[in-house]
């Protein structure tokens, strides 16, 4: 495919996602429907996409629409790309611009900032003097983070088994295990370092909350909101735990088992019921449903989809599981609750509301990370049962 080409399809999946279809389901069904595009297509097609959805509101006021076209245009306008030469109309290139997108309006500041307007003094009042820095981080893509499975290999070897497989990695300061990739990520796949389970793709921050948990030797530990098994697999890593995983949709932990056992990790798989069952436990992890607002990097539909009232359903869900898990957790024992939000009413104000509920709690810790640290935007409180 063309350059010019490539804006096209971004063009038409955009225009499908504007109507409401998932973005990864829109580029799958493109995907499929265009057996002519190679790997190079997909990955560029792709990125373009993305690049839109994260700049969606600058982008549309550059292209002077909101609309496939507008978000195109509007980015190729932000990088001073030539749009004359790609918006051509010849062969498979669109149509050159017309109407509003020839009477671009500049951005305002916040517009700039690609921030939706209900949610800007939020994230004022939680990020402070970051505010501006943490929206302008999220405007870009994410670097690719590995977790190193220590149980395979030390952090070296993982590094020279994936260099032998051309895939640049270095350590990262976030978290003991975390490795930055700086060339071949989309060979990560495909690599028998990856098969053979000696690595995970994982974004650092949450390497970094796994590493601030207490998990000692013996532990039993469970993972109640465990989804695919992220944060379960990475606490396998320290050693001898008895290790439980729960969600409330069970369908989320489907891959699990395959996952554990490339990693060579028991879990056991818990019902909320046997959650119950099996209580107390030493630790408790509950990394909750979120806004994702931290790894909007990642997930930039959410940035765009997310609503008062959604965002208030969180919050209640929220301090449900927290009620739910401190119930589970033995005297002594410790629970750890997470987001990948960088929203105070997700983070502090759920700790606060939870201790004064229940007087037989105190705090151990707080990680408070955002994507100027590198990774996600990460909230851990780390709290103990004191009665
Ligand atoms: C942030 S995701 C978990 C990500 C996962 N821990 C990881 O590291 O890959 C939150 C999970 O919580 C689950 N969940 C939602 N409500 C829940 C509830 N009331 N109890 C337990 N899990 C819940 C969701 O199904 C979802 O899989």
């Amino acid at each position: 495919m063309t350059p010019a080409a490539r804006l096209s399809a971004a063009i038409g999946i955009l225009d499908r996602i504007l109507a409401g279809a998932p973005a990864e389901q829109a580029l799958t069904n493109w995907g499929r429907a265009s057996r002519y595009a190679g790997s190079g297509d997909r990955a560029a097609v792709r990125d373009l996409v993305f690049d839109a959805l994260r700049c969606r509101r600058s982008f549309a006021r550059l292209g002077g629409a909101e609309t496939g076209r507008g978000l195109i245009l509007g980015g190729l306008r932000a990088a001073g790309a030539d749009v004359g030469a790609l918006f051509c109309g010849e062969g498979h290139a669109p149509a050159p611009p017309a109407g509003p997108e020839l009477a671009p309006q500049p951005p305002s500041a916040l517009e700039s900032l690609d921030c939706p307007d209900w949610l800007a003094p939020r994230l004022q009042g939680s990020l402070g003097a970051d505010f501006a820095a943490v929206m302008q981080a999220l405007r870009h893509r994410a670097p690719v983070f590995l977790r190193v499975n220590l149980a395979r290999a030390s952090v070296a070897a993982a590094i020279e088994a994936l260099a032998a497989e051309g895939i640049v990695a270095r350590p990262h300061p976030l978290a003991a295990t975390a490795l930055e990739v700086t060339e071949g990520a989309r060979k990560i796949h495909g690599s028998a370092a990856y098969r053979d389970g000696l690595v995970e793709l994982q974004d650092a921050a949450s390497q970094a909350v796994v590493q601030a948990l207490p998990l000692v030797a013996g532990a039993r530990v469970l993972d109640y909101c465990a989804g695919g098994g992220g944060k379960t697999l990475a606490m396998a890593g320290g050693a001898g735990l008895t290790l439980f995983a729960h969600d409330a949709d069970p369908r989320r932990m489907r891959d699990l088992p395959a996952r554990a056992e490339r990693a060579g990790v028991r879990v056991r798989l818990l019902s909320t019921a046997d959650t119950r069952r099996e209580a107390p436990f030493d630790l408790v992890l509950a990394d909750a449903p979120c806004s994702g607002s931290g790894s909007w990097r990642r997930a930039p539909e959410g940035k765009w989809s997310l609503t008062p009232a959604r965002l208030a359903a969180l919050v209640a869900t929220q301090a449900a599981i927290l009620d739910e898990t401190a119930a589970l957790v033995r005297l002594g024992g410790h629970l750890g609750y997470a987001t990948c939000s960088v929203l105070d009413e997700e983070n502090d104000d759920q700790i606060h509301a939870l201790l004064a509920r229940r007087p037989g709690w105190e705090r151990v810790s707080r990680l408070r990370l955002t994507p100027l640290d590198g990774g996600d935007g990460f909230f851990l409180s780390l709290l103990r049962r004191i009665g």
